[in-house]
């Protein structure tokens, strides 16, 4: 006698729909509840299973802490555990700030609410700047400095920093070939100048074979990748730190890598530096970001970090720069 042939059967013809199985088109073969009850449970294993799993990659990209906000309403109590650990550990996480945003804050910063002047931020961004070089390159391995600067205020922070190397005990170099004619930053070069600071009036040859470090302070969070192109002279500066050999000279950028999409990241294929040190609050293209990462720029009200919801970490003691490296993404 022919056993009888097991009808598929849509699981929304079920009276009683347990949670995750009511996707369109879910089949189980057979109509006896054991059946249905296997695979209730082989689901819920699956819940805890994949919770765990999205927890875990959330270290790596915190977005996907996100994915587990389906499993706050699973059967299996530990996938709802892993559930509210990501969304907590995702609201803690660091938060990467677009162009505009970091636009829109330091005005506000240099704005009446909050006083602070430009000298003030910049002052204190290149002291971090300095700082964590100071941790990451010891002068007694890494004495020669390189540091090109920009048009703008990155630039700024490049000056900055190097004069204060040169404080720590460190032989600098500068190659800045693009001046502004605002005062501020003819007072930055004068300062330089008279603390040691060697001026170049061009980018070297054999960049490895006279220095230990290149700090990159061309462009920050007002570079314009919206016309595809780098222009002069930086165009060919960025070229030549392209093919840096960074095993013998690495590279230190500030705030950004200077020639990455703020908002995008490398998009252009250029330099990854061995070190960034991000200003205030990390922006988004250092998401993508694999090398050691700093934040510095310790001038952030702490009203003002939490309104934005920064989620910054703390400074240990009065330390200028804080390491975020397994922060980050
Ligand atoms: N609150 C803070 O976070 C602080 C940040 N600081 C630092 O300041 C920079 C941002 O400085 P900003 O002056 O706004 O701009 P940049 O330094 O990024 O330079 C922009 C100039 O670069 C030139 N540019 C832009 N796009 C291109 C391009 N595609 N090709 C060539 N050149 C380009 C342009 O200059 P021009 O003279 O050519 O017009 C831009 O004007 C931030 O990242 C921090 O490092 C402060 O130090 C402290 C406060
Ligand atoms: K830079």
């Amino acid at each position: 006698m022919s056993q009888p042939q097991q009808q598929p059967l849509l699981y929304q013809q079920q009276p009683q729909q347990p949670y995750g199985y009511n996707q369109p088109g879910y089949v189980v073969y057979g109509n006896t509840s054991e059946g249905a009850h296997h695979s209730d449970h082989h689901h819920h294993s699956k819940d805890v299973t994949y919770s765990i799993i999205f927890f875990i990659l959330g270290f790596f990209i915190s977005c996907l802490w996100l994915v587990n906000i389906k499993y706050l309403k699973s059967h299996e109590h530990s996938a709802r555990g892993f559930a509210i650990a990501s969304l907590v550990l995702m609201n803690k996480a660091i938060k990467f700030l677009t162009q505009k945003e970091s636009t829109f804050m330091d005005e506000l910063l240099l704005g009446p609410k909050y006083g602070f002047t430009s000298d003030q931020l910049m002052e204190l961004a290149g002291l971090s700047v300095s700082s964590a070089v100071l941790k990451v390159y010891p002068k007694s391995e890494y004495r020669n400095v390189l540091t090109i600067c920009g048009p703008g205020n990155n630039g700024g922070d490049g000056l900055i920093a190097s004069r204060q190397l040169v404080g720590f005990g460190y032989n600098v170099s500068i190659y800045y070939p693009k001046r502004s004619s605002n005062d501020i930053f003819k007072r930055l070069l004068l300062q330089s100048e008279l603390s040691g600071v060697h001026i170049l009036s061009e980018l070297p040859e054999n960049i490895e074979d006279k220095y230990n470090i290149v700090i990159d302070a061309i462009f920050g969070y007002s570079f314009n990748a919206s016309t595809g192109e780098i222009r002069a002279p930086f165009d060919s500066v960025i070229n030549r730190l392209n093919h840096i050999n960074q095993e013998k000279t690495p590279i230190v950028s500030v705030d950004i890598p200077s020639g990455w999409d703020v908002d995008v990241g490398n998009v252009k294929n250029t330099f990854v530096p061995k070190l960034l040190v991000s200003l205030a609050s990390p922006k988004k293209c250092a998401q993508s970001f694999k090398g050691t990462h700093y934040l510095g720029g310790r001038f952030l009200p702490d009203a003002f970090a939490s309104q934005w919801e920064l989620n910054l970490p703390p400074y240990p003691g009065s330390e200028q720069c804080v390491d975020i490296t397994n922060c980050q993404k």
